[in-house]
């Protein structure tokens, strides 16, 4: 069969049912949105919220080094880093086995959260969770993507962005619409416009650092599977541009996306690290972090997040039993890698 011309929402042959005899499916809660939205913050507040949930933690870098694992504040064996590719496409597979593994397990987790990565479009990792052989498994509780909304209009001349991210949207049952720390009033009005022309009747929480109360977040029994197919099948209501095939439409809007990653185990100059990703990292780099040792404070982890002129630069505590080093990734279009390398090698201290 030609499976580009299978519905993508349309459940996969009927195989044998995967389940443990005696046990309820584990509910899933999908965590989207675009490059830097608040994904991992969002992740880290429910992970430390008060639910007494055994949490496993599916955490999706496009990258070739997965920094949000190093970020993400959960308990080690209960987390399954997939990095290299995007959870929706290419390393859909490895969703595939790494779900069965946590869900397996005899010592199995209440309760499932995937962070899918911000160039991620839900309609495969929906597809993949609707599969017939988990509905014993596993059950999907609700899509909540996270939308930035200082940056949700950044690189809006291009197309395939904004038809990436309303799809985004469009696939999920609540939208945490963040960072409005950094925006006006106006803005804020703009984008609920914005959103409520593409989309009727989409739940909207405005937050800052993802503050929204956990329980509208965890084993709320939102997703409703009609509403999903229906966002596939109706692309035009809810996006400017309609989504073509799966294998088309979807291996287009990755093909835009390229990843950079840096290591070394020399220590950078601060004050040199910051000013330069402040003021000098290209435009066409939509984000940009890492983990970094730098030479003012050797004993300190420090986290470097750029989302477009936005940096931080953070410190994370002792290195502890790790070797000092610094492992940097950028996601971007057109990517000048050696320009790139030649940038942060500038920065290096002495
Ligand atoms: N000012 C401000 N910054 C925020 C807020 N929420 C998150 N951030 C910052 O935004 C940056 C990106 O946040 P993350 O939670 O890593 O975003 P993400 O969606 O997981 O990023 P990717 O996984 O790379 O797509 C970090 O520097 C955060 O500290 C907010 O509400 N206000």
């Amino acid at each position: 069969m030609d499976t580009s011309q299978r519905p993508i929402l349309a459940p996969a042959a009927r195989t044998e049912p995967i389940f443990v005899p005696g046990r309820d499916p584990v509910p899933v809660t999908l965590l989207t949105g675009f490059l830097g939205s608040g994904k991992t913050t969002l992740l880290n507040r429910i992970l430390n919220g008060d639910h007494g949930l055994r949490v496993g933690v599916l955490i999706n870098d496009f990258g070739a080094i997965n920094i949000d694992a190093e970020l993400v504040d959960s308990i080690e064996e209960n987390t399954i880093n997939l990095t290299n590719g995007c959870v929706c496409c290419e390393i859909r597979d490895d969703l595939v086995r790494s779900l069965e593994e946590l869900l397996l397990r005899e010592k199995a987790v209440d309760y499932v959260i995937l962070e899918a990565s911000g160039v991620s479009d839900p309609s495969g990792i929906v597809m993949t969770f609707l599969d017939q052989k988990y509905e014993k498994l596993l059950r999907l509780d609700s899509i909540t993507c996270v939308v930035d909304a200082e940056a949700i209009f950044t690189h809006g001349d291009d197309q395939e962005l904004n038809t990436l991210k309303m799809r985004q949207i469009s696939f999920a049952d609540m939208v945490i619409l963040n960072k409005v720390d950094l925006v006006g009033p106006t803005h804020l009005e703009v984008i609920h416009e914005w959103i409520g022309h593409h989309l009727k009747r989409i739940r909207i929480i405005e937050a800052t650092r993802c503050d929204a109360p956990l329980e509208i977040l965890l084993a709320v029994g939102r997703f409703d599977p009609v509403r999903a197919i229906a966002a596939h099948q109706k692309p035009s209501e809810a996006h400017d541009h309609p989504h073509e095939d799966d294998a088309h439409g979807h291996g287009e809007a990755h093909s835009q996306f390229q990843t950079w990653s840096y290591e070394t185990d020399r220590a950078f100059a601060q004050d040199a690290l910051g000013e330069m990703v402040r003021r000098k990292l290209p435009a066409e780099i939509y984000r940009c972090k890492g983990i970094v040792h730098v030479a003012d404070s050797p004993g300190e982890r420090f986290s470097l997040q750029a989302v477009g002129r936005r940096t931080e630069l953070t410190s994370l505590g002792p290195w502890g039993e790790q070797v000092p080093c610094s492992r940097i990734v950028a996601i971007g279009s057109s990517i000048d890698a050696a320009a790139l390398t030649a940038l942060f090698d500038s920065c290096l201290a002495g």
